[in-house]
């Protein structure tokens, strides 16, 4: 049995799930289990949506339209105007118009994972109607009774027991009969409501499932030949790894590659599942495998580059030392606005910390530090990571930059740079 995952870019249009159709044709002999991200830039627009809804904005509807109109657009592509998966997108949609409907009264957490789950599940009704009009016949999988989480919403924390005793219930059965296709990125709660798994959180739907089940390998389905050393969206000269060991691909996505979901690896990796990723244009090119390569040698650094950064000083008030009560109130402080710590450095009297500035969470948490320390701090930084670096690479990556902090290990660099 294999797991599929098409992620954003190979459903943003008609020729897209055309070509999804085409790739999993190559693979009716197999048993196939296919997750599918929101198509294109969806779920940025439903978040838009949610911000605007939540604001009670006067540009919800406008907002909304976007979105709708989109999704019609696709449809009437791909599909006669009788065909029943017109009435599937509609019903979804109502979901939406009972919420805008009334005001507000949730937190904002809860009403985005009602909101935004609309486009994974958007979708997936539309690529199960094609691939049933094309002749694979496949059926559509509601993944919010399967994958059970905990009520962070926006974050959920999947309950692996309850998760797999579903799955395994289910799953093999009607997989035995057709393609099964099912949303990635969303997950249920014990109360029936949505949540989700973090952003990009699609490629982790895939590996859950795949764990789950046992399955042969999972493949992610990219818009680029494999995993490279760098992005090649602000990289030249990139070169594609035909292996990868799990550990090194799970430190590239600690640091940032946003090529595959941080939290996909461990769970394949536990269970001795490989996870391929390939080109959606080139379905028989080899990708990457990631596995258990070892020994492996990296003639060429990876290089990692997280934007939109904040580094965060923090001291205490009466111009103390910095103790080791200290840093676990910054880490409490930064652990219950659910802020990752990209790096951290400590000097005499201040620690630094470094992490994505995420707009609805920056305000509180900074609120928080400086009722408790003296905080000043700096945006709009840049995070390199290098792995397996040499030294006259990190020099050329900061040349001509403001140097903000930097900490180096025999494996790993890493610079925060202004610009
Ligand atoms: N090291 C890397 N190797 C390959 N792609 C990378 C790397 N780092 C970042 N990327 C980016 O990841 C993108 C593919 O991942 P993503 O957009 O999440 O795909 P999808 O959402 O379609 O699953 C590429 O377009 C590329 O810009
Ligand atoms: N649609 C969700 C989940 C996801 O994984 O998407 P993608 O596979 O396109 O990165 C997001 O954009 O966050």
């Amino acid at each position: 049995m294999l797991v599929f995952k098409f992620g954003g870019a190979s459903v943003k249009d008609a020729a897209g799930i055309a070509n999804l159709a085409q790739v999993v044709k190559k693979y009716t002999h197999e048993q196939l289990l296919i997750v599918v991200s929101a198509m294109g830039k969806t779920t940025n627009a439903l978040e838009k949506l949610t911000n605007a809804y939540f604001n009670q904005a006067d540009d919800v509807h406008e907002l909304y339209e976007e979105v709708k109109q989109y999704h019609y657009q696709i449809l009437h592509e791909l599909f006669d105007g009788s065909h029943p998966v017109f009435d599937e997108v509609a019903n979804t949609f109502v979901e939406i118009d009972w919420m805008l409907e009334d005001e507000p009264v949730d937190t904002y957490d809860f009403i985005y994972d009602q909101l935004v789950s609309v486009g994974e599940l958007l979708s997936t009704r539309i690529v199960n109607a094609y691939l049933n009009q094309v002749g694979l016949t496949s059926k559509w999988l509601d993944v919010r009774g399967y994958i059970h989480t905990d009520n962070t919403y926006r974050e959920g924390v999947v309950d692996w027991p309850k998760t797999r005793a579903s799955v395994q219930q289910d799953l093999p059965t009607m997989l035995g009969k057709s393609i099964v296709v099912t949303q990635g990125f969303l997950g249920g709660t014990s109360e029936n409501f949505t949540t989700t798994l973090g952003r990009e959180g699609s490629d982790y739907t895939a590996s859950i499932l795949a764990a789950c089940l046992q399955a042969q390998s999972v493949t992610t389905w990219k818009d680029v030949p494999g995993v490279l050393n760098a992005d090649p969206k602000f990289f030249e000269d990139t070169v594609k790894f035909d292996e990868l060991s799990y550990t090194e691909a799970m430190e590239m996505t600690y640091y940032g590659a946003t090529v595959i979901h941080p939290k996909t690896i461990k769970p394949l990796q536990n269970a001795g599942i490989p996870l391929l990723v390939k080109p959606f244009n080139d379905p028989d090119a080899p990708g990457t495998v990631i596995g258990n390569a070892e020994n492996q040698r990296f003639d060429k650094a990876i290089i990692i580059v997280k934007q939109n950064q904040v580094l965060i000083s923090v001291s205490a008030k009466d111009h103390s030392f910095v103790s080791e009560q200290q840093l676990s109130q910054v880490y409490r402080i930064f652990a219950q606005n659910q802020v990752k710590v990209n790096v951290m450095q400590t000097s005499a009297l201040s620690l630094s910390v470094c992490f994505d500035r995420v707009e609805e969470r920056f305000e509180q948490l900074y609120n928080q530090l400086k009722l408790e320390f003296n905080v000043k701090y700096n945006d709009q930084l840049s995070l390199i990571t290098l792995r397996h670096y040499q030294y006259s690479l990190l020099q050329q990556l900061t040349e001509g930059k403001t140097v903000l902090l930097q900490q180096t290990s025999r494996n790993t660099a890493q610079v925060v740079t202004a610009g």
